[in-house]
């Protein structure tokens, strides 16, 4: 049985950085939250382990997790794991990829290894691991104390899920922590477009993350790469980079009714984002994002909203993670209507009201175009169901110079997604 973890790796040590607290307030907190023992808990998941049949596996949905039944895409994912398949599963934001890493671990025997690009989301996700699978992280901001208290809970089988960056697998002395007495069950690779130099996240640390190099260095027979959006060429160099059989590709459509897009050509973007925010249906929204392109620009245009009484606060990656994740905080409890933000805000955001975007400079790209709105529009898909007419209304402010670079990006990108 998975016995009661410790604040993982240690307490938080005296004048710790920003990163250091963060990781050992969500440890703390999972601690607070998990769960002795329960043997109904164990029951249903020794039935699923011996036959992942859908009834047995919503069994366990319903036990653990609480909800009916599976969304699209969820189960045919599940059951490709634990049969350990090695699957891409192309989501969109919000659509409950979590859950197909999350019911497998709970099944399968050995760790579940999770890569993410971001603390800010493995300590997201860890805080949402349900109470009865115990997990744990190795960030480069934990001392060596709280590193070597991981080891030991690891060893201990006290750690089901394992969030890790993927600088980890440079690291001669990580990949030597596993092995016979510590097997992987799973590898996952959260956000895995960011494998690919065509997306718009590509992380170079990525190409570290090989089928071949997993297969020699920890034995590691199956993985799950998940995404919310991708390109053919994207999804074609992760299914290349991890050796996934094509025939194990799980996508489920893009297309959102709930959007309105509309947009606007401008010579003055600040006076027309500050009339657009004031008149209908913006003046009426509770919850609104500004995308804008660079961080000096995103504190520039909050600035200049707040000096106009209207409540906001900017949101970008040169910002302390105590207070990126106090804007989300804020954002999610509705205490600040309009976030400015970098594409640095969005990944892994949960709030199911957002009801506007504004695209202050074009997207990039298409990819990240969808990543930026379809976050806010997927979980509106529940709440449409009992309201009728419930839309995203997302905005573009457009200026004439950048319409030829769009037109081209769009089109190149058309013909690229799947
Ligand atoms: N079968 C289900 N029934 C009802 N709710 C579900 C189901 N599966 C997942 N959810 C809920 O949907 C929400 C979004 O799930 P999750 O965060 O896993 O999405 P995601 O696809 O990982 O999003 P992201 O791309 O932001 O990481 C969560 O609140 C989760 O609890």
């Amino acid at each position: 049985s998975w016995k009661r973890q410790q604040p993982g790796g240690g307490k938080p040590r005296a004048g710790a950085d920003e990163e250091g607290d963060f990781v050992a307030e969500a440890l703390l907190e999972r601690e607070k939250n998990s769960a002795a023992g329960d043997d109904g808990v164990l029951k249903v998941v020794e039935v699923a382990r011996e036959d992942p049949s859908e009834q047995n596996l919503e069994g366990l949905l319903r036990k653990v997790f609480g909800y009916d039944s599976f969304r699209e895409g969820q189960l045919e994912a599940i059951q490709n794991v634990v049969a350990g398949e090695s699957t891409v599963l192309v989501l969109p934001t919000g659509a409950g990829k979590s859950l197909c890493y999350q019911l497998p671990a709970m099944i399968l025997p050995g760790l579940t290894l999770v890569v993410s690009p971001l603390l800010s989301l493995m300590v997201d996700q860890l805080r949402k691991l349900p109470a009865f699978l115990p997990g744990g992280l190795l960030a480069s901001s934990q001392t060596s104390d709280e590193f070597h208290g991981t080891l030991r809970l690891l060893r201990a089988g006290e750690i089901k899920v394992l969030f890790v960056s993927p600088e980890r697998f440079l690291n001669e002395e990580f990949l030597q922590i596993f092995g016979d007495t510590l097997p992987i069950s799973l590898v996952v690779i959260d956000e895995a477009h960011c494998i690919s130099e065509w997306s718009h996240n590509f992380r170079p640390s990525y190409l570290r993350l090989r089928a071949s190099l997993l297969r020699r260095k920890l034995n590691i027979q199956c993985i799950l790469a998940m995404t919310a959006t991708a390109t053919t060429q994207t999804l074609q160099e992760i299914v290349n980079a991890l050796e996934i059989p094509s025939g194990n590709l799980i996508q489920t459509s893009q297309i959102r009714e709930n959007l309105k897009l509309s947009i606007s050509m401008s010579d003055n973007r600040l006076k027309d984002l500050m009339l657009l925010l004031k008149s209908p249906p913006f003046v009426n929204m509770r919850s609104i994002i500004v995308y804008c392109k660079f961080q000096t620009e995103t504190d520039y245009v909050c600035k200049h909203l707040c000096d106009n009484n209207i409540n906001a606060k900017s949101y970008h990656s040169g910002l302390l993670m105590k207070k990126r994740s106090r804007v989300q905080e804020l954002f999610c409890s509705n205490k600040i209507r309009v976030v400015v933000a970098t594409v640095a805000f969005g990944m892994g955001l949960d709030k199911s009201d957002v009801e506007g975007v504004i695209h202050y400079r074009l997207p990039e790209s298409l990819e990240e175009y969808i990543q930026n709105v379809w976050t806010c529009s997927f979980r509106k898909l529940d709440v449409l169901e009992g309201m009728d007419g419930y839309h995203t209304v997302t905005f573009f402010l457009i200026q004439q110079h950048s319409i030829r670079f769009a037109v081209f990006h769009t089109a190149m990108a058309l013909m690229n997604m799947q």
